[in-house]
């Protein structure tokens, strides 16, 4: 029942956050169903349907009456939080839920389905700009939490200066500054996105630390240099093996000898059965891209024919990851 109903539950959340619900409770004693009615112009049978199904699901507590935002929902989903996770909200309500529509499709013609291969060379090829906003915003709300787990599980009191290859809005970098004060960084990534990007580094203060390289890792010879380590967090899943093995090979001769590549994503179990969020977000890949969530020994074998040793499998929980695959430079 779980699983043959779960978009009961995601569009419920969708649509609280698209009208704003979780925002207009903040900070507040909570709403009663007639207020809620009064102020969305919905009539009551709608409004307590509605504010039941967010109290069901965790994302509100009802208190005499009076509804109210979760903690949970305090911290993620009201707008300008630290924490917020309303992007990826949206982009996968927008854009991953309309294409799973059709995933018979994607996977008898093992296609993605969100742009059109024939017309553009990848997904981040000529994307319409309010999609661009939306996929970035998605992306900074899915690492800004996951960021936090990769810098207690992998240890980078060592490292000077590292470059984010593909680092998208920087959150990250943001964590990865804020948690080792001697870190510098640099986000490396296609020229669109290093605009959106500037506004959040700024935001958080980082300007000083955190720099931006416009580049493109598939069309450029060589990636920057002077750098102790690399990160490639959510990444590879978005391309082939042959072009994974190719960036990885970029990656390792930008390095100095003792440098180190660090491969973050939520990796599939080396006997492919799980686990959920890992296989799912795979299937989700296929929609997508023409890539895939690969497993932490393919990453490792990567690393290994790229030059890696010393190779470690980091494990860690939080939603866009659940490990990094670590390799050194001799
Ligand atoms: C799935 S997002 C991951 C973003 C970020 N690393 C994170 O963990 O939040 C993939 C990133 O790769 C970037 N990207 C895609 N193709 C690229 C290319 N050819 N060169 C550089 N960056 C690229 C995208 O712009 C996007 O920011």
């Amino acid at each position: 029942m779980a699983i043959v109903t779960g978009f009961w539950a995601a569009k419920t959340l969708a649509t609280a956050h698209e009208l704003r619900l979780f925002d207009w409770l903040s900070d507040t004693a909570g709403k009663t169903i007639q207020e809620c009615s009064s102020h969305y112009r919905m009539e009551e049978r709608p409004a307590e349907m509605l504010l039941t199904a967010c109290a069901a699901l965790g994302l509100l507590e009802r208190d005499d009456e009076r509804y109210r935002n979760s903690p949970m929902s305090e911290r993620h989903l009201v707008r300008g939080r630290p924490l917020y996770f309303g992007g990826w909200i949206e982009m996968a309500d927008r854009r991953e839920y309309p294409a799973w529509m059709h995933l018979k499709d994607a996977l008898q013609s093992n296609r993605p389905l969100t742009w059109n291969p024939s017309r553009q060379a990848s997904l981040f090829d000529g994307e319409d700009p309010l999609l661009v906003a939306t996929f970035w915003e998605a992306m900074y709300a899915l690492s800004i939490t996951t960021s936090w787990a990769l810098a207690e599980a992998v240890d980078l009191s060592g490292v000077k200066k590292l470059l984010d290859v593909g680092g998208g809005g920087a959150a990250h970098d943001i964590t990865l500054c804020r948690r080792y004060p001697q870190l510098q960084t640099t986000v490396y990534d296609l020229g669109f996105v290093c605009e959106l990007t500037r506004h959040k580094i700024e935001q958080a203060g980082l300007a000083d630390r955190i720099g931006l390289i416009d580049g493109d890792f598939l069309k450029d010879d060589k990636m920057p240099s002077g750098y102790d380590a690399i990160l490639l967090s959510k990444i590879l899943l978005d391309w082939t093996p042959a072009q994974c093995a190719l960036i990885i090979a970029k990656c390792y001769a930008a390095l100095p000898s003792g440098g180190r590549i660090i491969i973050s994503d939520l990796f599939v179990a080396d006997t492919k059965d799980g686990p959920i969020d890992a296989a799912l977000m795979s299937l989700n890949m296929l929609v997508e891209t023409w890539g895939r969530n690969y497993t932490s020994a393919e990453y490792a074998a990567w690393l290994t024919d790229a030059g890696c040793v010393d190779i470690k499998v980091i494990h860690f929980d939080a939603p866009a990851a659940n490990g990094a695959v670590v390799g050194y430079k001799p």
